[in-house]
């Protein structure tokens, strides 16, 4: 059916939940995980793997995520498997109820994991339709809504829906950053054993900047060697310096990359200036590129999933990467004499940059959870590798 079928459909009985779009269409499930509602922008994730990891991105921050893959929350919940304790996913749209767990790392099961996090799942969802839709029409914001007894004032959540003002010009990467500078200690992860602790006399030195990180960046550039200080997405450049980096690392994170003008782009545009080593991954990328002239545009749907293939330009070797994002680098506004892409998406946007006569570069993916041989870990070895 289509979803315009569904617009002010009558609640089917039994239904607890409801997506209610800013243009009107009511979307009907069962609710799950915490009650209540929430509003911001519906996207879709095509990942098959990693739910857990997905709804804890602070990336995810004021976003309700589709799952294409019908099955979530089929393994469970642990306690290791978060990527942040900080607001990331609103909620979550699925087909299949969620099931007894099944695994043997499960401590919990999916919906009292999601209750208890204050997340609002929405269950029985015809999720190709509404993941059609997104395509066809753009990422819709919307009120997602959970009540036991069924009952919900609609013309409340429709009003919700179309005055939240989106994501585009929202700055929301200062809200998700940790406030405090913190010696990152998380090493790799192995079975029996979980979380290893990074050495403190590891070299070289990573300042990185949390503009709301996922915690496995911060194990990976240990994996590669590095020292890590995590420093508040605010740090100024005096108190970047002070910490005597070897290179700078700018992370991921929620919102709006140019409405960050205020404090991360001014910081980034004067490290570069002092030769500092740079990458930057997803938002860190995005604003790298806007210090260093480039512009950055909303998409029509944004690129969401475990399974994106990229192209690196130099060798034409394809790798498979991890996204989440919904902004990117216009690929127009490259200063040519100073911005290269040396990465690419099929679809032709600009997925990695490297600022010309500097040791400074970015990707728009999440390297870290790439699989198979030709993963982007290497990334991370590139990075620490050029600090010496
Ligand atoms: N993963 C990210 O860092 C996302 C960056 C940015 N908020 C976007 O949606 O494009």
């Amino acid at each position: 059916m289509a979803l315009s079928a569904f617009r002010h459909a009558r609640p089917p009985a039994g239904a607890t939940g409801v997506l209610v779009l800013a243009d009107g269409t009511h979307i009907w499930g069962k609710g799950f995980g915490a009650t209540g509602e929430a509003v911001g922008e519906v996207c879709f994730n095509t990942a098959m793997t990693g739910y857990q990891e997905v709804m804890t991105d602070p990336s995810y921050a004021k976003q309700i995520v589709t799952f294409t893959f019908p099955h979530i929350g089929n393994v469970g919940a642990n306690e290791e498997d978060i990527e942040s304790k900080v607001e990331a996913a609103l909620g979550c749209v699925v087909r299949e109820d969620i099931t007894a767990p099944s695994n043997f790392r499960s401590a919990e099961d999916f919906t009292a994991w999601m209750a208890r996090h204050g997340k609002i799942g929405l269950a029985g969802v015809d999720t190709r339709a509404l993941t059609r839709r997104i395509r066809q029409s753009g990422a819709p914001n919307a009120v997602i809504a959970h009540a036991p007894n069924g009952k919900f004032d609609l013309k409340a959540l429709e009003k919700r829906a179309a005055e939240w003002p989106g994501l585009e010009g929202m700055d929301l990467a200062k809200r998700v950053s940790r406030e405090k500078q913190e010696n990152w200690e998380g090493g790799a992860w192995t079975l029996g054993k979980g979380y290893g602790r990074a050495p403190r006399d590891a070299k070289p030195h990573v300042v990185a900047i949390d503009y709301g990180s996922k915690d496995n960046i911060y194990r990976n550039l240990v994996r590669a060697g590095a020292r890590v200080t995590v420093l508040p997405a605010t740090a100024t450049v005096e108190q970047v310096m002070a910490e005597k980096p070897d290179g700078v690392f700018l992370s991921n994170g929620p919102g709006d990359p140019a409405a960050t003008g205020e404090y991360a782009v001014p910081v980034i545009r004067e490290l570069l200036d002092k030769d500092m080593p740079i990458f930057g991954i997803c938002l860190g990328h995005q604003m790298l590129a806007i210090a260093a002239g480039a512009k950055t545009t909303k998409m029509h749907q944004g690129h969401r999933g475990a399974n994106h293939p990229v192209k690196r330009l130099d060798s034409g070797v394809v790798e498979i990467t991890s996204m989440n994002h919904g902004f990117a680098v216009d690929n127009d506004t490259l200063p040519d004499d100073v911005l290269e892409t040396h990465i690419s998406l099929f679809d032709g946007s600009n997925c990695g940059i490297a600022i010309k006569g500097k040791r400074a570069f970015g990707v728009q993916y999440h390297p870290e959870a790439s699989p198979g041989p030709q993963d982007s870990f290497y990334l991370f070895e590139k990075f620490v590798g050029m600090l010496g």
